[in-house]
């Protein structure tokens, strides 16, 4: 085509490819689904990169491109989470379980059910979008004070850069190092005599606060967003329809959550996650129970550094785990 394409055809051919990457980005690296060929993926990003060096203004800001990193930092600014990110109560045994239940049943009267998720084993993340578009993203930090880690997030490819509905939001998520790119991970850096990171946890940690963004952009790393804040703005009721609608908007829902009524049910989920943790692609460290109707987590709210209507109930350490990450990842 050469320097006849206007800078109109070449912003018409940049939409189109952007739609095609990003669909295809999004199957791959937030359902799970590879739906391309690495090639020709790479062939429409080549042509993509091609028509935006000539052309910088058609840049948008949910470009793939805009994912590869490539500041330098200096350092992380300080930003205030206008609502502090909690943290979470912790339980070892079922029976502590049963009396946080009695407890919570003691003062809501009305019947309700709990949302169980896996605890992701990562760094808590806040993730601002404006009119659909991804405009910050944070660490907790000590919950009221964290980091603004836009950038490096930016290079989180199950992180959505612009959501299927133009909302103002900020949800709320872990993000992590998947099993197998942590044991990638370890076994280069043993190769090159660098220091390795005792878990996915650390790794996960250690990239997100790379002042090189590029380095970041290396580490496959991921998310699993479970909160959204003031749900009852946009007339959301519960927390597994929060899950639904988030899902929905374009985030990355751990698939394993699951609603349940009695306290019998919440048994059968932790065994089954306990004995399904090794075979997981990620470290989980418990479980976490919800009040899933929001009326009811309104009406026993938080205190200043947990929630009053969730708990989480915390795995015994495994040592057999820690054989089987050595043999099954590497
Ligand atoms: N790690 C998790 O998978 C997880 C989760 N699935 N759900 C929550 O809900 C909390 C967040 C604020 C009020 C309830 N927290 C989680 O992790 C917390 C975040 C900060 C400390 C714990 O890691």
């Amino acid at each position: 085509m050469g320097n006849l394409l206007t800078e109109q055809a070449a912003q018409k051919r940049a939409q189109e490819l952007r739609k095609q990457l990003n669909e295809w980005s999004y199957q791959y690296y937030v359902m799970d689904r590879p739906t391309v060929e690495d090639i020709a993926y790479d062939k429409s990003y080549r042509e993509l990169v091609k028509l935006e060096k000539k052309f910088p203004k058609i840049i948008v800001s949910d470009s793939p491109t805009q994912r590869v990193g490539g500041r330098v930092l200096d350092g992380f600014d300080k930003l205030n989470h206008e609502l502090p990110m909690l943290s979470l109560g912790d339980v070892f045994s079922k029976q502590e379980l049963l009396d946080f239940d009695k407890r919570l049943r003691k003062v809501v009267a009305e019947d309700f059910a709990y949302n169980c998720e896996l605890k992701i084993d990562g760094l808590a993340i806040s993730l601002v979008y404006k009119n659909g578009l991804f405009v910050q993203g944070s660490t907790r930090g000590n919950g009221v004070i964290g980091e603004d880690i836009t950038e490096n997030l930016k290079t989180v490819k199950a992180i959505p850069l612009k959501l299927t509905e133009p909302v103002s939001i900020e949800v709320r998520g872990e993000c992590y190092m998947p099993k197998r790119a942590f044991a990638k991970l370890n076994a280069q850096r043993e190769a090159e005599g660098k220091p390795v990171f005792a878990n996915p946890r650390n790794a996960a940690a250690g990239s997100l606060r790379q002042l090189d963004t590029k380095i970041t952009a290396r580490r496959h790393l991921s998310t699993f967003i479970y909160y959204l804040m003031e749900p009852e703005k946009l007339g959301i009721e519960k927390q597994s329809e929060a899950l639904q609608k988030m899902s929905e908007w374009g985030f990355r829902i751990n698939p394993e959550s699951r609603v349940t009524a009695a306290a019998t049910e919440i048994d059968a989920y932790i065994d089954e996650y306990q004995a399904k943790r090794i075979a997981l692609p990620y470290d989980i460290d418990g479980i976490v129970l919800k009040a899933d109707p929001f009326s009811v987590q309104q009406i026993v709210g938080n205190t200043v550094k947990v929630p009053r209507w969730a708990i989480a109930y915390k795995f015994p350490p495994d040592e057999q785990e820690t054989i089987v990450r050595q043999i099954e990842w590497t």
